[in-house]
């Protein structure tokens, strides 16, 4: 009995145990748990007003430790309180979506938003605002946006303020871009050429006006230039017509005496026979017929001999007149071809980048479109890439304007060296090239990109005895059917935006 006794006190007391430390560990997972709810519920501190006092009374119940039947109706409230925030959020978070967008799209319409910025605030509105999961997300985009507002407002400022209108770096970068596309005349090229150093020289908005003016003159002298030498064609072309009228009238004029005077020849041909006829019909002797006949064969040989020369003076005449129709048809032919030479180099010339000499972007655009045209045809491989040169404003910066220069016409000769024939390269403008590729997949595009990367990565530059290692992003995209140009041109400048922000001197791929 004893025994049986102690054997259950022994259980009992193991038992007690087990639970202790069952309880124990509840304990600790209970406290574990309080305090991650203490700690939760003061993240969401300063929603609202009503949701701080329930959390505060929350928290206060679990650091009593007050029973779970106190705590649900506290429980229930919060959670309503909650829901209605959660509500809140969503219609905040679309509000700010929309004014966000809403602003940013403003700000593109400015004038004088840096080059880059602009790539930026372009990607903000088209992609990154579309992925922003939580408002915490806007606070980047936000912080982003506030950063180009602010750029753009520095730029207005110094418009605005005709004390600080002194330097005008974004006017000075406009008009050199204008410079450089201005296809004009030998004599006006030199003219520009120098307009351009004075621009690199200054960003003073007085020195920039007058580069404006100087470039206003020298393209309305031009365009003047133009319009007397097609004015002058055309008086020519208008000269020769008249004299080719005036020359052929005098023929059909001539012709016409001619054939008076042959047919009056003929007529009189025609009766000096049929008088030999009746003559002969009435003569009595032979003597008399032989006499008849001599006379009358005598004056008709004349009238012969008058008509052939006649015949002669009017080839001789149609000979001349042709030659003289000729002469000045050959001498009108030989005015056209010339001009026709002059227009085809103007649009040849106009088609070009007045830096690099390579195709500029009106060119880019007429061979996209035709590619684009071909590819709806027959849905070949083509890959279309954006080229932009790593933080080349330091170039300027550092080493001037005409160092700038130099690396832009380096580096297109090199990008043209490294591609195959039937690519088409231009300068897009600024820093900024394109590259389509006919007939390469964009799987197969890696190994040439990649090379004509480290291609001009391999440049030794030199500026003011200092090695400078220059390097390019690329953007590559292929056309996809039902593509827009437009829409493949975005993919392939997303791209380059991935691999600017992707540490640059980088190929990205958007398919
Ligand atoms: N020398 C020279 N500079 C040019 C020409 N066209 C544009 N630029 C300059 O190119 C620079 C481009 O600067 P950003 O758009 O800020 O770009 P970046 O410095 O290359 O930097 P990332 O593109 O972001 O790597 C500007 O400073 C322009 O003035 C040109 O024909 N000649």
């Amino acid at each position: 009995m004893q025994q049986q006794h102690d054997v259950l006190t022994k259980k009992l007391k193991q038992a007690i145990e087990a639970r202790a430390v069952v309880e124990n560990a509840r304990k600790l997972q209970v406290d574990v748990l309080s305090n991650f709810a203490a700690k939760l519920s003061l993240s969401c501190k300063g929603l609202d007003i009503e949701m701080d006092n329930r959390l505060a009374k929350f928290r206060n119940a679990l650091h009593k430790g007050v029973d779970f039947e106190h705590f649900a109706p506290l429980i229930d409230e919060i959670v309503i309180l909650l829901k209605s925030q959660e509500s809140k959020q969503i219609t905040q978070q679309r509000d700010l979506h929309n004014s966000v967008l809403e602003a940013g799209k403003q700000l593109q319409k400015s004038k004088g938003i840096p080059d880059g910025a602009r790539r930026t605030l372009r990607h903000l509105l088209d992609h990154e605002l579309n992925n922003v999961q939580s408002t915490h997300d806007f606070i980047p985009l936000l912080t982003k946006l506030v950063n180009i507002y602010h750029q753009v407002l520095q730029v207005k400022l110094t418009l605005s303020s005709s004390k600080q209108a002194d330097a005008q770096p974004e006017l000075a970068k406009q008009l050199l871009a204008l410079a450089n596309d201005l296809v004009l005349e030998d004599e006006a090229t030199e003219q520009i050429k120098s307009i351009k150093n004075n621009i690199t020289c200054t960003d003073n908005v007085d020195d920039l006006l007058s580069s404006a003016i100087e470039i206003i003159t020298v393209i309305a002298s031009n365009i003047s230039k133009e319009r007397q030498s097609a004015q002058s064609f055309l008086v020519s072309l208008n000269q020769t017509l008249e004299e080719l009228h005036h020359s052929i009238l005098s023929t059909s004029k001539h012709s016409e005496s001619i054939s008076l005077e042959y047919s009056s020849l003929n007529k009189r041909i025609e009766t000096k026979i049929k008088n030999l006829n009746t003559q002969t019909q009435a003569a009595s002797s032979i003597a008399e017929l032989k006499a008849l006949v001599d006379d009358e064969l005598k004056s008709l040989s004349e009238d012969l001999i008058e008509k052939e020369r006649l015949e002669r003076a009017d080839r001789e005449a149609l000979i001349t007149s042709f030659d003289e129709i000729n002469k000045r048809i050959g001498s009108l032919e030989s005015k056209l071809t010339k001009y026709k030479k002059r227009l085809n180099e103007q649009r040849f010339k106009s088609l070009l980048d007045g830096l690099t000499k390579l195709p500029n972007r009106a060119a880019f655009d007429e061979r996209f479109h035709h590619e684009f045209h071909l590819f709806d045809l027959q849905e070949s491989d083509v890959t279309l890439v954006v080229i932009d040169v790593d933080h080349f404003k330091s170039i300027n910066d550092k080493y001037g304007h005409s160092a700038g220069d130099k690396t832009l016409l380096v580096i297109a000769k090199a990008l043209q060296k490294s591609i195959r024939s039937s690519d088409f390269i231009a300068r897009y403008g600024g820093e900024e090239f394109v590259l389509l590729m006919p007939g390469l997949a964009l799987q197969n595009a890696t190994l040439p990109l990649e090379k004509l990367r480290k291609a001009i990565k391999a440049i030794p530059f030199k500026f003011k005895d200092t090695q400078v290692q220059i390097t390019i992003s690329l953007g590559a995209t292929q056309f996809k059917k039902g593509d827009t140009p437009l829409a493949a041109f975005d993919r392939a400048d997303d791209a380059l935006y991935n691999a600017k922000n992707g540490g640059r001197d980088k190929l990205c791929i958007t398919p």
